[in-house]
């Protein structure tokens, strides 16, 4: 089969199996950021030293989650998932080794596993802060105080780790344990360049204002356990950030603020023991500290670890030896001074770390009725550098033991299989170290028992102990002398030779504190430095006194390897690409190296030549019986009934043991896609049926809901066309309004026009009118005035005829009378009367005329001239009257003398009463012509007073009109 571009996610399908083939796939996986791959059941994981932050992400754990092994692509939450199912449905332990060299991404893989557990049995936070939580946050707790920048590793964990998840029956996290392996203790005294210390120390020195005078702290570089390096800081890491990060991790792993408060004072506390340097004392072969600078470093160490600064200096400078006869204080020259003082800056850290490790645990609370756990190892991969020390042997023995595990439960357990169940199989060779595991952990006369010997004599140095070990294995196969050196050792590791430099190896191994220095901090008043240093169990045995590193951790890995056997394992390889840290350069020499120290390549070649799953007959027929019903109802045996169903299926090159059917690579997967198919076919004949009836429930259902939907939405639009149509009228009916004010409003404005024009019109006509009855009026007066001149001037006429022929009748009459009086003269009574009557009448006349001259005067001045004349002929009348009066006074006398003389005849004046009359008549009619003229008068007023009222109404409605207007305006 030719392998795709992409390369194949399962290196056991290569077509061929060879260094260059693996190689090549992986590189053309890793350029297209496919940083997983599969040989077998061992997870291959190249560091893409770049974010993917998308392949971590909660879609891709949902993915993943339940999802049958090799289906999707791979990944480190595949491998989680495995586990983890497989613990569930078995029942039984998991545990997941992660490894590779330092960088290659064991740590971010261990998170990542981690996190996918979480996930899968982590619960809904009730109470505050949840156990996976605790675990998940342990994680930048340990790295401050656990990891430290190497150059290898920005981030390298300077000690290995086993996580225990515990989960409870349900496949829920209900505790979690810690172990730390081998703290790398001589980085806190001692870093190269361009190397750092732990990261704690340069958080504490970014730590806020506050605390930096609190603990007296300063630059990095002023303090000498710092400042051996020049690397301060990291790119892309703000410590100050970390700083405050590590504390909110601490609270949630339940670490107090008190407890917190004293951690970093003891942090600070060895940064200020770092920085006090020796000189001689005055005594020989004695140290004291050096200047001004010293001694308040040692004060202020003194200070932060609340012991007294005298006995610090003491027990840092001189050595309590008790001697049966005596106790002799020895006094410590300079370098051994600063000797001690590194180990006791050393002793504190380590103590600290294991505190901080101890703390987590009480505080995460382990399961004790939880019966699986799922292990993760982080644990540093094999190390070869140009110097080896102690620190590169134990981590190398670590690997030796995990590649006998990987070699147990890969090549050995297989073929001890294959061989027990007699099965033909041609075995693969396979490296066995079990020969360096006993080179290295043999009781006795392995390594570290030859060194723990040597650590208890004071004698012995370095070169004893190189010794002992050429004479001890100067035949064994694995362990070799270098020629050109004397000290040296070098070990024929599974992944290759290392040369170790013993120089150290005395020093390291030593695991006791110094007794003064556990005087002296067991009574520490702060009580948390003094729970850092308990005072140490009776001695019971002198072996037992002697405690060594080398042995302590021999012991643990034996207890880590008990827990791993006791485990179903699963194998992740890291892979560090390239020495740069960059992403995206893929160096094939280094990358080989590193498959060969993890056994790939072997556990390809093993996976794809032998039987890689294998089963139970009883477990294989329950499994796939159903392929082949007839081969379980002819009550065969077991073993023939499995091979009945293989056969059936078709199945070439599978082999059947004395109680397990064992199937090549792949058969099992085709096997499983049958079974899948005929339980697919039967589940989809059971979900018809359900589906069925279901589907019809929830039609009959659906269709009484739409009746209801459909007569809720009529009524809706029935309501709503009523409401339109309501709408409509309304509309219809402001419209008519609208309309009819509009129309109202402008007939009002019409008709005001035309009443305005109106007025004009009959003001004009009244005007007109007006101006003829002026007219009329004024030819009546003169006509009056003509006819009164023409009338005056007839009477005038008539008035001096009749007066003339008055005159002479009267004459003629009064002659005539006189006769007659003159013969009436007798009788006197009767003339008397007649006298008095006629004085009586020109009295009357006379009040008359006076009454009518007045009149005149005041009616028209052109009447005066006429009533002048009127009076003055009526003074003529009168002076007639008078002359008549005088001349009947005289006539009187002479009636008198001749009444006296004769008997009086009377006869009445006619002319009298005739021009009486005829003034009378005079006087009605000026009366009359002045009655009509006050009548005129009057209607002129009030029609003016008609046409003021009307022009103060218009002008109150703002109209102007001109001055005909408000005339006619009176008029109406
Ligand atoms: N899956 C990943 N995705 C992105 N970056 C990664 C991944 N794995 C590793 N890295 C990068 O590589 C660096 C080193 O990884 P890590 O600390 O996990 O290595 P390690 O094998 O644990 O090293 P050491 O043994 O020194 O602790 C990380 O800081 C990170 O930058």
């Amino acid at each position: 089969m030719e392998a795709p571009a992409g390369g194949v996610d399962d290196m056991t399908k290569l077509s061929y199996l060879h260094e260059p083939g693996v190689l090549e796939n992986l590189k053309s996986r890793y350029e297209l950021n496919e940083i997983y791959t599969y040989t077998g059941n061992i997870l291959i994981a190249i560091n893409p030293f770049q974010r993917l932050p998308h392949i971590y992400d909660g879609h891709m754990m949902q993915q993943y989650k339940g999802a049958p092994f090799g289906e999707l692509s791979p990944h480190v939450f595949a491998v989680a998932d495995v586990a983890y199912r497989a613990m569930v449905n078995e029942g039984k332990s998991n545990s997941i080794l992660v490894s590779g060299e330092s960088g290659a991404g064991k740590t971010e893989t261990t998170k990542m596993l981690m996190r996918y557990l979480a996930y899968l049995g982590g619960r809904a936070a009730t109470e505050g802060r949840t156990v996976e939580q605790q675990v998940l946050e342990s994680n930048p707790v340990l790295e401050a105080f656990g990891n430290a920048k190497t150059v290898r590793n920005n981030n390298s964990s300077r000690f290995g780790k086993f996580v225990e998840i515990q989960f409870d029956k349900h496949g829920r996290i209900s505790g979690a344990a810690i172990r730390t392996y081998l703290l790398e203790r001589s980085r806190v005294c001692q870093v190269n360049d361009p190397e750092r210390n732990y990261h704690c120390f340069y958080l504490l020195c970014a730590a806020p204002q506050e605390e930096i005078e609190k603990y007296k702290l300063d630059h990095p570089k002023t303090f000498h356990y710092l400042n051996q390096s020049k690397c301060f800081e990291l790119v892309g890491v703000s410590d100050a950030h970390d700083y405050l990060a590590t504390r909110r991790a601490m609270d949630i792993v339940g670490i107090s603020a008190k407890e917190q408060e004293a951690i970093f004072r003891v942090v600070a506390a060895i940064l200020h023991l770092g920085n006090i340097v020796f000189t001689k004392g005055k005594e020989v072969d004695s140290s004291v500290p050096k200047d001004e600078k010293a001694k308040f470093h040692l004060k202020t160490t003194a200070e932060l670890l609340m012991c007294d600064a005298v006995a610090l200096e003491d027990a840092l400078c001189k050595r309590v030896m008790i001697t049966p006869e005596e106790v002799i204080k020895r006094s410590l020259d300079p370098q051994s001074a600063a000797i001690s003082r590194d180990g006791l800056a050393k002793t504190i850290y380590s103590r600290l770390f294991d505190w901080l490790v101890d703390k987590i645990n009480n505080s995460i609370g382990q399961d004790p009725t939880s019966k699986c756990l799922i292990g993760v190892l982080d644990i540093y991969g094999f190390e070869s550098f140009k110097t080896n020390s102690f620190e590169q042997f134990c981590i190398n023995f670590t690997n030796e033991k995990l590649q006998q595990h990987f070699n147990q439960h890969v090549f050995k357990m297989e073929q001890e299989e294959y061989t027990k169940e007699q099965i033909n199989w041609s075995y693969i060779e396979f490296v066995d170290n079990q020969d360096v595991l006993d080179l290295i952990e043999k009781k006795p006369g392995g390594i570290i028992a030859l060194l723990d010997e040597a650590c208890m004599f004071p004698k012995s140095t370095h070169e004893t102990f190189s010794n002992k070990l050429y004479q001890t294995f100067k035949s064994h196969k694995r362990f070799i002398k270098p020629k050109l050196s004397r000290t040296d050792f070098t070990i024929s590791h599974y992944a290759g030779e290392v040369q170790y430099q013993s120089d150290q190896f005395l020093d390291k191994n030593k695991d006791y504190v110094v007794a003064e220095h556990q005087e002296l901090l067991g009574a520490s008043k702060c009580q948390f430095v003094a729970g850092l240093f308990p005072p140490p169990p009776e001695e019971t045995s002198k072996s037992s006194k002697f405690s060594s590193i080398g042995s302590r951790f021999k012991l643990q890995l034996q207890s880590l390897m008990e827990t791993l056997n006791s485990t179903e394992p699963h194998y992740i390889r890291c892979v560090k690409p390239n020495n740069l840290l960059k992403p995206a350069i893929f160096e094939n020499v280094n990358i080989m190296q590193q498959l060969r120290c993890g056994g790939v390549l072997e556990a390809i070649r093993i996976s794809c030549a032998g039987y890689p799953t294998r089963r139970a007959f009883f477990e294989f027929i329950n499994r796939f019986g159903l392929l082949a019903p007839e081969a379980l109802e002819g009550n065969y045996d077991e073993k023939v009934a499995c091979q009945r169903i293989m056969e059936k299926k078709g199945l070439k090159g599978f082999q059947i043991g004395k109680t397990k059917v064992f199937l090549r690579a792949g058969q099992m997967a085709e096997l499983d896609a049958r079974r899948a198919e005929v339980l697919n076919n039967a589940a989809k004949i059971i979900q018809r049926r359900v589906l069925t009836h279901v589907t019809r429930k929830r039609f009959i259902a659906l269709r009484k809901a739409v009746i209801s939907i459909q007569a809720l939405c009529r009524g809706r639009l029935a309501s709503k066309i009523f409401h339109e149509m309501k709408r409509e009228a309304a509309a219809v009916n402001i419209q008519k309004n609208a309309r009819r004010y509009e129309a109202r409003k402008s007939y009002k404005r019409l008709h005001s026009s035309a009443l305005v024009v109106q007025t004009g019109l009959r003001t004009m006509a009244a005007c007109k009118q007006f101006r003829f009855r002026r007219q009329t009026k004024a030819v009546i007066f003169m006509q009056a005035r003509w006819r009164c001149h023409r009338a005056a001037s007839y009477y005038k006429r008539l008035k001096r005829g009749a007066i003339v022929s008055q005159t002479r009748w009267r004459g003629r009459v009064a002659r005539k009378e006189l006769r007659k009086l003159k013969m009436e003269a007798r009788e006197t009574g009767a003339l008397k009367e007649a006298k008095n009557k006629l004085e009586k009448q020109v009295e009357e006349l006379t009040w008359r005329l006076q009454l009518e001259k007045r009149m005149r005067t005041d009616l028209e001045e052109a009447k005066v001239q006429e009533t002048a004349k009127f009076q003055s002929s009526l003074e003529e009348l009168q002076k007639k009257l008078e002359e008549a009066n005088a001349a009947i006074a005289k006539e009187k006398e002479v009636a008198k003398q001749a009444i006296e003389e004769a008997p009086p005849v009377v006869q009445e004046t006619q002319v009298i009463v005739q021009d009486t009359e005829k003034i009378d008549s005079l006087n009605a009619e000026v009366d009359n012509l002045k009655e009509a003229s006050e009548e005129r008068r009057k209607k002129l007023e009030e029609t003016q007073k008609k046409v003021q009222q009307l022009q103060d109404s218009m002008k109150s409605y703002g109209f102007t009109f001109l001055p005909s207007s408000y005339i006619v305006l009176n008029k109406l």
